[in-house]
């Protein structure tokens, strides 16, 4: 199935009113700081779960959920307890699932697999394994859960007469190509657990993962419906939970709050569950938490293969059988203009990751399929295919010159790269911030050089191979030493925050920080020209960097840093007053609903911001660049004319000068600098989210 556009999109618009999930599960982590029905953050006195009337085997220890209101316990709670849900929390504190690292999407079965039976939404052919009638028997109780798997064949005619009203004439089950279906969804069963493949290897720890994730679910659900606890490993097999998790794995989103968290998993229906992925989509989704959204539309895409709705859908996105009628509701929205017929598609994956290597590998091993999207079946990659991948010596690097591989020997590329990875390893896994800067800020400065060999003549250095400036390990590297930075100027200021040489010190640590973040931003940016679909990815960077800019501004280290006298700065008037160049002051939604007059406000207004925001870096560049080796060879992270016109990287040619403005020029600088990176990201964000009410 796939979804294509029932009419003419503009290439800003939602395509889908606000779609109710099917069922939902907060993350692990989420579990004491949102709402489990709602997903909200919690207050500081949280609602426990209402246990029911006649409580039934309920682990009498934490861990549990919690929720915002009364009113949402008393939602959530019925189907928290009956779907067996904290038995499964109960197990998996006692014994983790390695192949899982957290029950979401485990509990996120569990509820689904409630919610089918109680719509009668099981499969009529799917059948259900020895195991599964081995389990009902011993279950055997008149209320038990697993009892209610003899009646789930028949979806009753209420249902069914529902459907019909909608076009549709089979909504429970059907088996099209060999994919078991239900409700409409694709389980992918028969290639996730007996998958052959010719040109790619089975991916064995996905077996693994199934295997381990259906006894959770069955003996949780066993756990509800007999009263002892029971012995994992003793386990037959269980068809129907096994169909449910392999539909939750190639169905289920992550859930985000509007700053990009994961909070969560869910499924929805056929409306958003049919939109097919490409690595360049016209296409991407928001979740609504909480709030109620005024301006909905009506669905303006169908499915590509008949005339009708979606499975079991309305127009308002309602939901005919199965469905909570709470949680996080998502919305699709267009990021391109698309045509009438035009199939929607969105990205089930990272598009900042090149094509072979990584997005590519992450879609086999989590979904067993091979993309043949346009922007990954083009004869010659993509320019940001290319980019992603560039490798250079210095000077070899141009941006419209990107033919470099075949200068270098595979290996020593791979060496390189495997480096890379385990440069940034030391900080996620090690948790060493120092040694993690150290070792990328020499490895995006030098390449893979001995460190004997560190201070090499230039002919030395233009023989190694070094990641580009693009390279999508080098835009990892930025990330991380953001990232890596940040948390050891916070260590040093917490030790002590009078002191001044640590105060100095962590000082420098934070301009380091926000120089890689503006450089993120630049560099998405740069690709961003290319392909329109990284727009929510640039938008989060660009966001990021001016957060980043504006904590720095409001430092008190910049007088005694910069050894200049000094003198108060009115930052209040700094954020009411308009640019004086670009005459911006904030974004806020055009006042025409044209969408060619929408196209053109959002070119000039971008092209304003950039322009100022070039200009800007480059008062506060040096500044911000000067204790990093890598950072000091760029001339300017936000506009990279410079890349086609000198060599890159010749290590001396850019050495910063030291800047002779005072420390308050600076910082007003870097304050509207930091409005300015904002501003632009909230124009990325409205692309993709709508402009906030
Ligand atoms: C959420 S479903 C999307 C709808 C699905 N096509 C259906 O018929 O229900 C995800 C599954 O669709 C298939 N799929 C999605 N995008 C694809 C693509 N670009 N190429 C091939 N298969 C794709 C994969 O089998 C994937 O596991």
């Amino acid at each position: 199935m796939e979804m294509k556009a029932v009419e003419d999109i503009a290439m800003v618009g939602d395509l889908t009113p606000p779609i109710p999930p099917l069922a939902f599960a907060l993350h692990d982590s989420a579990l004491n700081s949102h709402c489990s029905a709602c997903f909200t953050p919690l207050p500081a006195v949280p609602f426990p779960p209402l246990l029911p009337r006649k409580p039934r085997n309920v682990p009498n220890r934490r861990p549990t959920v919690l929720y915002c209101s009364s009113l949402c316990s008393s939602l959530d709670s019925p189907l928290h307890f009956s779907s067996a849900e904290p038995h499964l929390l109960y197990l998996f504190s006692h014994s983790p699932l390695p192949a899982w690292g957290g029950s979401s999407d485990l509990r996120l079965s569990l509820r689904l697999l409630h919610t089918f039976q109680k719509s009668n939404l099981f499969p009529l052919k799917g059948g259900i394994s020895s195991g599964a009638r081995r389990l009902m028997k011993i279950g055997g109780k008149k209320d038990d859960p697993l009892e209610e798997n003899k009646n789930f064949k028949v979806p009753d005619e209420k249902l069914e007469n529902q459907a019909a009203q909608c076009g549709v004439t089979e909504i429970s089950s059907q088996r099209d190509c060999g994919l078991e279906r239900i409700a409409g969804l694709m389980t992918n069963r028969e290639r996730l657990v007996f998958g052959e493949f010719e040109n790619y290897p089975f991916p064995e720890s996905m077996l693994e993962r199934i295997r381990e994730g259906t006894k959770a679910i069955a003996a949780a659900r066993m756990m509800l419906a007999r009263e002892e606890e029971v012995c994992v490993e003793s386990l037959p097999e269980y068809h129907m939970e096994e169909l449910v998790l392999c539909l939750v794995l190639t169905n289920a989103v992550e859930v985000q709050d509007r700053s990009g968290h994961s909070i969560g998993v869910a499924v929805y229906g056929t409306s958003f569950s049919w939109i097919n992925h490409s690595c360049s989509p016209n296409a991407c989704y928001r979740f609504l938490i909480g709030s109620e959204d005024k301006n909905c539309v009506c669905l303006r895409i169908s499915p590509a293969a008949t005339n009708n709705r979606c499975g079991n859908e309305l127009e308002d996105g309602t939901i005919l059988g199965g469905g909570v009628g709470y949680g996080p509701r998502v919305v699709v929205r267009s990021i391109k203009a698309i045509e009438k017929g035009e199939e929607v598609t969105i990205a089930y994956t990272d598009l900042l990751q090149p094509k072979v290597e990584m997005r590519q590998e992450e879609l086999w091993l989590k979904y067993l399929f091979c993309c043949c999207c346009k922007r990954c079946s083009v004869p010659h990659s993509t320019y940001v295919d290319r980019a992603l991948q560039m490798v250079s010596a210095t000077n070899h690097c141009r941006s419209n010159m990107i033919s470099d591989h075949e200068l270098y020997k595979d290996e020593e590329i791979k060496k390189l790269m495997e480096t890379f990875d385990e440069a940034i390893g030391i900080y996620l896994s090690f948790n060493d911030p120092e040694r993690c800067c150290e070792k990328l800020e020499t490895l995006l400065t030098y390449g893979d050089i001995e460190e004997e060999n560190l201070k090499p003549e230039e002919e030395k250095l233009l023989e190694k191979p070094k990641l580009h400036l693009f390279h999508h390990l080098s835009i990892d590297a930025y990330t991380t030493l953001t990232s890596a930075y940040k948390v050891r100027a916070s260590d040093l200021l917490s030790v002590d925050s009078h002191a001044i040489e640590h105060g100095l010190q962590g000082f420098d640590m934070y301009k380091t920080s926000a120089a890689y973040s503006l450089l993120v931003a630049g560099v998405s940016d740069h690709l961003f020209m290319f392909e329109s679909s990284l727009v929510a990815s640039v938008a989060n960077f660009w966001t990021a960097a001016g957060e980043s800019l504006l904590s720095l501004s409001g430092l008190k280290w910049w007088d005694s840093s910069l050894k200049t006298d000094p003198v108060k700065l009115d930052i209040k008037s700094l954020f009411s007053t308009e640019c004086s160049h670009c005459s911006l002051s904030g974004i806020s939604e055009p006042s025409s609903k044209n969408s060619q007059d929408h196209t053109i406000w959002f070119q000039e207004t971008k092209m304003l911001l950039l322009n100022c925001i070039a200009s800007l870096t480059s008062d506060v560049w040096s500044t911000l660049s000067s204790q990093s080796s890598f950072l000091k060879l760029i001339p300017n992270p936000t506009d990279f004319s410079w890349l086609e016109s000198i060599e890159y990287l010749k290590v001396s040619r850019f050495e910063s000068h030291v800047s002779g403005a005072r420390a308050d020029e600076i910082q007003s600088s870097l304050i509207l600098l930091a409005i300015h990176c904002l501003m632009y990201g909230e124009l990325l964000t409205s692309i993709c989210y709508g402009f906030a009410p």
